[in-house]
């Protein structure tokens, strides 16, 4: 069986046919069945409970409310495919690669990280950048950041993170200092931190917002053979970014700025497109380099590992229903196909488990049969004894073993400020970081500045001026 005739990321244009072709202004029950003007309004002289349309209507709205995510609670999506444009078939036997031109249809959700739903879009912090490719191998999910790095490599980190970027319980207001005792107790933190308080930590807009898949996935070709890869989606419009001061200029006249940017120039005919790019590595590199190419905190070198344009993303659907198509779409680490095995790094096997369970809680037990979460292809039943292709690729079997060493970036941390910066970027990264760290108290600005100093004495010593001078 297939679903993908009525499948919304396929073609949702069906259903929207047949209830054209229904009789107009009939009323029904949930499951369809109509009902007469009179069956309706008979409520006033028998039990409500006895009025099954009146209880039906009833649930339907004050039981409608999905728990949304924990985090990532705000966001928007769209719908497009994703094209091969140059041959990685020897990296990787997954076949969705398998031929130039082949077109795969996907679902993207961005997604302020730590905003709750109706929060201006455009604060300064990290995004998530989602792709779910619906394979004919089965969903394979990505869900990534605008980031190329993350704040830690240890998964015991991240609920202390979660909450120091919530709302004080206390007084339900943002706290800052959360942030900074966050980075004073990880340093390693700051590679990823430089880049939010630095002009990445506002896009533009979702099509000027490039995305990563930030974990090291092992890989395996036809013979076996495995690789270790990043992916990279760069924006095709470029990657441009907002000031601080235009970014609160936007938000107070259309806090739903991004939304809005993605979803008319969609309906425009405008569509969005990313180029999509892989870093490389073999299992000598692996031998050469160390573990460190597993360091979701540190990026792969660009020098020593190129990126290999190899296939492009283009959305051009807009959902036609945001709840059941956006509100959701799941997306979990765990969902691979055959030929890509994860990433062998603790914060992947931490998230392997993490999505399924949030989303069994927040969509109920049959969560991937909400067509928008579907696989396309549903596996027929078979009475074969073999192994069903792919299965494995589930599991953790066949991951390298890697032993995970102490956290350390600095050296990243450094090189990005000094090399990949502009002096006007890093001006505009200052007054952010002075903005942001003057209303702390001045044992936290001391040690930020030493942490600040360890990156870069240029970097210390511009915000301890900065903040000397308030
Ligand atoms: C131990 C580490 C992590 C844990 C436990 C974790 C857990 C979660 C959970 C429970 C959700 C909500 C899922 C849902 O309700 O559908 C979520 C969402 C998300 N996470 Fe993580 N996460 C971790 C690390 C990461 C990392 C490293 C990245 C980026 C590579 C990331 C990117 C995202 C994104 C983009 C979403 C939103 C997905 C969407 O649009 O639906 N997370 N995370």
């Amino acid at each position: 069986a297939t679903n993908q005739d009525w499948h919304p990321a396929v073609d949702s244009v069906l259903l929207s046919q047949i209830r054209e072709n229904s009789p107009a202004d009939l009323m029904s029950v949930s499951n369809g069945a109509p009902v007469t003007y009179c069956e309706v309004n008979s409520t006033l002289n028998k039990p409500l409970i006895r009025n099954a349309f009146l209880m039906d209507h009833v649930t339907s709205m004050d039981r409608e409310r999905t728990s949304g995510r924990t985090l990532h609670n705000q966001g928007s999506g769209a719908f497009g495919y994703f094209e091969v444009t140059h041959d990685i078939s020897h990296i990787c036997k997954a076949k969705l690669f398998d031929e130039i031109g082949k077109k795969t249809p996907v679902a993207i959700r961005f997604s302020p990280a730590a905003n709750e739903k109706g929060a201006p879009e455009l604060n300064r912090g990290a995004r998530g950048f989602s792709v779910k490719f619906y394979t004919e191998e089965g969903n394979l999910d990505l869900p990534g950041l605008n980031m190329p790095m993350f704040f830690s490599k240890n998964p015991l980190k991240f609920r202390e993170f979660v909450y120091a970027l919530r709302k004080d319980p206390a007084v339900y207001l943002y706290n800052p200092m959360g942030l900074w005792d966050i980075i004073i107790s990880n340093p390693e933190a700051l590679n990823m931190f430089l880049l939010v308080f630095g002009d990445r930590g506002i896009p533009k807009t979702y099509r000027h917002m490039p995305g990563y898949n930030i974990h090291t996935l092992q890989v395996v070709n036809e013979k076996g053979e495995n690789h270790f890869v990043r992916l990279h989606f760069t924006p095709d419009a470029g990657i441009k970014h907002l000031t601080s001061a235009e970014a609160q200029k936007v938000a107070a006249t259309d806090p739903d700025f991004y939304t809005r940017d993605l979803y008319d120039a969609i309906e425009k005919g405008d569509y969005p497109s990313w180029t999509v790019s892989i870093q490389i590595a073999s299992e000598a590199d692996v031998q050469s380099h160390g573990w460190c190419l597993f360091d979701i905190t540190r990026v792969l070198p660009i020098n020593d590992f190129p990126k290999y344009p190899f296939a492009k993303i283009v959305l051009n659907r807009n959902p036609k229903n945001y709840f059941a198509e956006i509100e959701q779409l799941a997306f979990c680490p765990a969902n691979l196909v055959n030929g890509i095995l994860g990433a062998p790094d603790k914060v992947y096997e931490a998230r392997r488990f993490a999505y399924a369970d949030a989303q069994l809680y927040r969509l109920g037990p049959n969560f991937e049969k909400i067509p928008v979460n579907c696989p396309l292809h549903v596996t027929e039943y078979s009475d074969s004894y073999d192994e069903p292709v792919g299965s494995q690729a589930t599991q953790n079997a066949g991951l390298l073993k890697i032993k995970e060493e102490e956290p350390y970036n600095l050296d990243q941390a450094a090189e990005l400020y000094e090399n990949e910066m502009t002096a006007d970027e890093r001006a505009r990264l200052h007054k952010t970081v002075i903005a942001m760290l003057t209303p702390a108290s001045s044992s936290v600005q001391q040690k930020v500045i030493e942490l600040f100093t360890s990156v870069h004495p240029d970097l210390g010593n511009t915000i301890a001026q900065g903040l000397n001078a308030r």
